[in-house]
């Protein structure tokens, strides 16, 4: 038995981790283990949350932050905060509205979103609420035509950026969802991936399931080759964590960089990404914008992300769970917390504007 959505935001939610409960009594157990598990021992997923805990911030203090402002620009488009939307598979799963409710959240709280190529809505329908810059993710399809069609569709219906995700071009090992028996439920699916051919290729007798079989069509360099040719949109690769596949992506054109290990959903025993944040930042040097998701929870957490080069976060699972509790009404809370958050942060950090943000706010212990 699920418990109903809520209408109204209780007191005892004060931080965004105060809606995993709620979300827990109101999804099944098939809905709860696709959202909230992780690969394998989950031990990316948790590593994500610890390496924001072990850091610590320096405060500043006596600094004038009168005027202050979260805004920021990225790719030419304005945005009134950092926190944008992760791209988030099948939100119909957390409540039947699904990403029309997610979308009018994100333009209420003025958040940039993203919304993925398995969305449970359709995409043009999900642009029709966009309120902040919306961006699409994609993945590339075994279908390469029906592909570059998605692309014109998203261009065509105003998403103002793509986003490839490229670490996932198989499914992680999820037990979590393999014990759960995790399947789609009927009257949800990839909609926007309708009319699809799926080619199956036939493998061979002692041919692997794997390198042959899942991963035939799989997207390589290639295909970002190709999508650069095909768009005149920023192009932003999701899903990078090692500094040469950094220097690859700029080498092949793309605008912007997600260090991501996909919310720990992929292969487990990566590092956080936050541990992986410095040394790309470091490699980027500055000729790309990074953004940077995996265990975002608090204003403080986007400190520390900017502070380490990032220059915007993304948020997946808190507001998922905000959608679980209480629809739009829910998104938009989470959205609130953590803007809210990164600005008594800043100030109390002596940080009147994003820029101000930068590695010095990070403590490091003194030897003795
Ligand atoms: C239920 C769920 C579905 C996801 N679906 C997608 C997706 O379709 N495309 C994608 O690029 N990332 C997807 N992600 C990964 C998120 O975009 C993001 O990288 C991750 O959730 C960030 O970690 P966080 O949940 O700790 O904030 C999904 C994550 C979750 C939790
Ligand atoms: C089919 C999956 C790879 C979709 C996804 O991105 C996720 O569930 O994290």
């Amino acid at each position: 038995m699920t418990l109903p959505r809520l209408t109204a935001i209780p007191a005892d939610i004060a931080a965004v981790t105060d809606y995993e409960p709620y979300a827990r009594e109101r999804l099944d157990d098939n809905a709860w283990a696709y959202i909230a598990s992780g690969a394998g021992d989950e031990i990316t997923h948790h590593a994500n949350r610890g390496a924001f805990d072990a850091l610590s911030l320096n405060a500043r203090v006596l600094a004038d932050v009168r005027g202050g402002s979260t805004a920021l620009e990225l790719f030419g488009q304005r945005f009134a905060h950092p926190i944008m939307i992760a791209p988030v598979a099948y939100q119909r799963l957390a409540h039947p509205d699904g990403e029309l409710a997610t979308v009018q959240a994100a333009a209420a709280l003025e958040a940039g979103m993203m919304v993925s190529t398995l969305a449970s809505c359709r995409l043009e329908d999900i642009a029709r609420y966009a309120g902040a810059p919306l961006w699409f993710q994609l993945y590339i399809q075994p279908d390469r035509g029906f592909t570059r069609e998605l692309v014109q569709r998203a261009e065509a219906a105003g998403y103002s950026a793509l986003v490839v995700t490229v670490d996932a071009p198989i499914a992680g090992i999820r037990n979590r969802e393999q014990r759960a028996r995790f399947h789609l439920p009927q009257g949800i699916s990839a909609v926007n991936l309708q009319g699809m051919r799926a080619p199956q290729p036939t493998l061979p007798p002692g041919a692997s399931q794997v390198f042959d079989g899942l991963m035939a069509y799989a997207a390589t360099w290639k295909d970002i080759e190709q999508l650069r040719g095909l768009t005149r949109l920023p192009l932003i690769l999701k899903g990078i964590l090692y500094p040469d596949d950094a220097e690859l992506a700029l080498a092949h054109g793309v605008d912007g960089i997600v260090v991501s290990n996909h919310g720990g959903r992929t292969l487990d025993t990566l590092p956080a990404s936050l541990h992986a944040l410095p040394a790309i930042a470091e490699r980027v040097a500055g000729r790309a914008p990074l953004l940077l998701d995996g265990g975002i929870r608090r204003g403080t957490d986007v400190i520390k992300a900017l502070a380490l080069g990032a220059s915007a976060v993304l948020v997946g699972r808190p507001w998922l769970y905000g959608l679980a509790t209480a629809g739009a009404l829910g998104v938009a809370h989470v959205l609130r917390l953590l803007r809210d958050e990164l600005e008594v942060g800043m100030a109390l950090t002596g940080c009147a504007r994003l820029g101000d943000i930068g590695p010095h706010l990070i403590h490091k212990i003194k030897e003795i």
